[in-house]
This record gives structure tokens, sequence and C-alpha cells, in this order.
């Protein structure tokens, strides 16, 4: 990546600052900053992946920096100094006050290197909770979720195939190519801008990360089913659930959350996909109402998304190792009262955005102890590690009695 402008690199502390002070998700911090200038696609994308390298290894650039981790919410000047540095560059010229000695940084980058948690960007009670669910296999993940995340769109099998949208593509001058195993996913390779091209706007394509991809696959829907997503978000997956059954059968988007069913709907037009209704969940009659009327079920349910803290890192510096407990009860209660949407010889998937075995096959086992009318068909962890995808878990479920 080349150097930022000093004006770059000042919208890189405004964003670094305002999301570690007021907790504002960096997706609004950008929009914030980036109404009104006149940077192209390009200049935007070297903004935000130099924030994400900051945000994603925070202790590591605050130590580089010799500023207290706590106080990098007013240090972005300095953060953005020690990213320069590390890349090989000289420092922007912001402010006196926070230009580093490039001496004391060398010395504190030979101590970070040999210090893995720094390196990789990881804060103490994250490592010790991995450690203690995935043991051997942690270090390689901590690594992995170190990276910076890849490119990955799904092609809108609604509209056209991946190999025209990967010609159209190319044809446009972007690096993209086939992702093998998953017959959806396109890898895009440079930082092109998507968004205005031609094949956006015609709702060719949607962004989604290729172990997303995976998950909803594995759902094996139909066209005419009658399916379910409860926890259906601004509808990532429903859209591929939408694309999967080819406009054809009922497919029902639920969330406690009205705002992200009415940006689904908005989506959902723009990809062409007319078989989608909403349905706010406001209490447990809404899913009482509809039991036994699912052929097939999706259950992507809230979690500590510590799979996907390439592209999220926030969670890291934010939350702790207590709030999972909340979490696993959520989950447990979500996964008990909202499997009974399900028809008997109904499919539903279990899915969360972890790879914590107490998110994930820890709570399919106890669901499934509880519930003798269920039974495992499948389940599998999409290791960040092993695939260069988010990483995902998902279990494969079957009801076979009322
Ligand atoms: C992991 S996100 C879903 C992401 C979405 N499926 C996608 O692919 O874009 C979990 C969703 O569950 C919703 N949620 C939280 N509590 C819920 C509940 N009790 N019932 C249903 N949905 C809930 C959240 O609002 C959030 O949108």
């Amino acid at each position: 990546m080349s150097v930022l402008t000093v004006f770059q690199a000042e919208l890189v502390v405004s964003v670094v600052e305002l999301v570690l002070s007021q907790r504002m998700a960096t997706d609004r911090a950008y929009a914030k900053f980036f109404a009104g200038q006149s940077l192209s696609a390009m200049q935007k994308a070297q903004v935000t992946t130099s924030t994400g390298d900051i945000l994603r290894r925070l202790n590591l650039f605050c130590f580089l920096a010799d500023v207290p981790l706590e106080q990098a919410h007013e240090n972005g000047a300095k953060l953005i100094a020690a990213w320069h540095l590390l890349q090989g560059y000289e420092q922007p010229l912001l402010h006196k006050r926070a230009v580093l000695s490039p001496l004391e940084f060398n010395d504190r980058l030979l101590q970070a290197k040999a210090t893995p948690l720094l390196w990789q960007g990881c804060p103490t009670w994250l490592d010790e909770l991995g450690a203690s669910q995935l043991g051997e296999q942690w270090p390689k993940e901590r690594a992995a979720l170190a990276e910076r995340a890849r490119r990955y769109i799904r092609v809108n099998e609604l509209k056209t195939t991946r190999e025209d949208l990967l010609g159209d593509l190319i044809k446009q001058g972007i690096n993209a190519e086939p992702v093998t195993n998953v017959a959806t996913a396109i890898q895009i390779n440079d930082q092109a801008s998507l968004f205005s091209s031609n094949a956006y706007q015609q709702g060719w394509f949607e962004q989604q990360d290729a172990g997303s991809q995976c998950v909803v696959q594995a759902l094996d829907v139909k066209p005419g089913m009658t399916v379910f997503d409860t926890c259906a978000g601004t509808g990532g997956k429903t859209l591929q659930l939408a694309a999967m059954m080819r406009g054809k059968g009922r497919l029902v988007a639920m969330d406690i959350e009205q705002w992200k069913l009415d940006k689904l709907q908005l989506r959902a037009k723009r990809a062409g996909a007319f078989n989608i209704e909403t349905r706010l969940i406001e209490s447990s009659k809404t899913i009482k109402r509809r039991k036994l009327s699912a052929d097939r079920l999706l259950l992507d349910v809230p979690c500590s998304g510590l799979g996907v803290l390439k592209r999220k890192p926030m969670a890291k510096w934010h939350d702790t190792a207590e709030r999972l407990d909340a979490l696993t009860q959520l989950q447990a209660d979500i996964l008990q009262r909202y499997s009974q949407l399900l028809k008997v010889s109904g499919i539903m998937i279990y899915a969360t955005c972890s790879i914590l075995p107490q998110e994930n096959g820890d709570q399919v086992r106890q669901f499934l102890a509880n519930n003798s009318n269920f039974l495992l068909l499948e389940d599998q962890t999409i290791s960040p590690s092993e695939t260069g995808f988010d990483g995902f878990y998902w279990a494969k479920i079957v009801r076979i009695d009322a």
C-alpha cells in the first residue's frame, strides 16, 4: 500500500479517535468523515485499510507509539505515525507532539515482534479464553485473525452466473478470481471500487465473506419450500437463501430490530428477491403462532463475533469474557424456542460467527441432550487459519418427531 497524504492521515486519526471514544461503528464513522470529500474510491480504501490495520492491532500500535491503551482515543496522530514507520514510510507531518523517535520505534519494534500478543493484536482476556477453549489450535487462529480480511463477493444467481459476473468484473480491470469449493464466491484481489460499478447497481452481487456463504449452502434449501431466517439482521444470508430458492416458495426474515428488516427489504429489491416477507419479533407469540411450519430454518444467532475479528476488530477492545455468558444464555434460549418452528423432518442450521466451542458444539450438544426429537446430521467449524475466510460454525439438525 502506498503512503497516505496528510489529509488521508488526518481522516484516519478522526475515525480512530471517534470509534474509540464514542464506540461508534467504523462504517458510520467512515460515512461521517467521507461525506462531502472529493476522494477517489482508491483513496478511501487506503484510509479504511490503514484504519483497519490500527484497530485490528491496537495494542501493538499503542506499544510502538508509547501510548497507554486506555489513552488511544486521544492519540490517533501518534498511532498513524507508528503505522507509517511500520510500513517503512516517513511519518506524516500532523502535530509536532505526535512525531515519534525512529530509534525508540525500532527498539520497540524488536520487542513487539518477540511478543505474540502484541504482534498479533490480542488482548490478554481473549488469549486466555481462546487458549482455554481451543488449546493447541488457538495460536494458529490468533495469528490468522490478525491478518487483513480478504475481499469476497457472492454472485446473485437470481440475476446472473458467476462466470458472467467474473467476465464483467475482469473487463472493467478488476482483479477477481473464483473461490475453489464455494460455488457462489468470488475473491477480489485489489482495492477497486465495487459499489459504483454497473454490476453492483444491477444487483448482480453482494459483498459477503466466503465462509458466510458456506453456512447458508449447508441449509440445502430448495425452490417451493417454506424457509424461516429468524435472526436475519440486514439480510446478508437471507438474500443468499432467496437465490437458492430461485425466488420460489416462502422466505420469512425475522429479527427483533425493525431498522434491520427495513434495510433488508431495500437490499432484497435491488437483488430482485421477491419471495421475502419480513416479520418483526415482538414477543414469544410471534414464534409460537408459526410452530411446525418450516421446512428449513436458519438460526444465525447473536454471538461474540470472535470469528470475524479481521473485519470487526472492536470486539477485542470493547468486550470481556464475562459478556460471553449472557450471550450463550441467549443463544440457548433462541435455539430452544425457535426450533419449534420446524416441521417434523424439517432441517435447521444453528450458526455463529464464532470459533469458540462454548457458543458452538457445546450449545448444540446441550440442546440435543434436552430434546430427543432432534438429531444432529453434521457440523463444521470454518477455521480462519485453514481457509483464509472469516470464522464460522454451523450445525445441521433434523427434527424427527413433534
Ligand atoms: C449474527 S446477526 C445476524 C446476521 C445476519 N443473519 C446476516 O447474515 O447478515 C444476529 C441477529 O440476531 C438479532 N437478534 C438478537 N436477539 C434476537 C432474538 N432474541 N431473536 C431474533 N433475533 C435476534 C440481532 O438483531 C442480529 O441482527
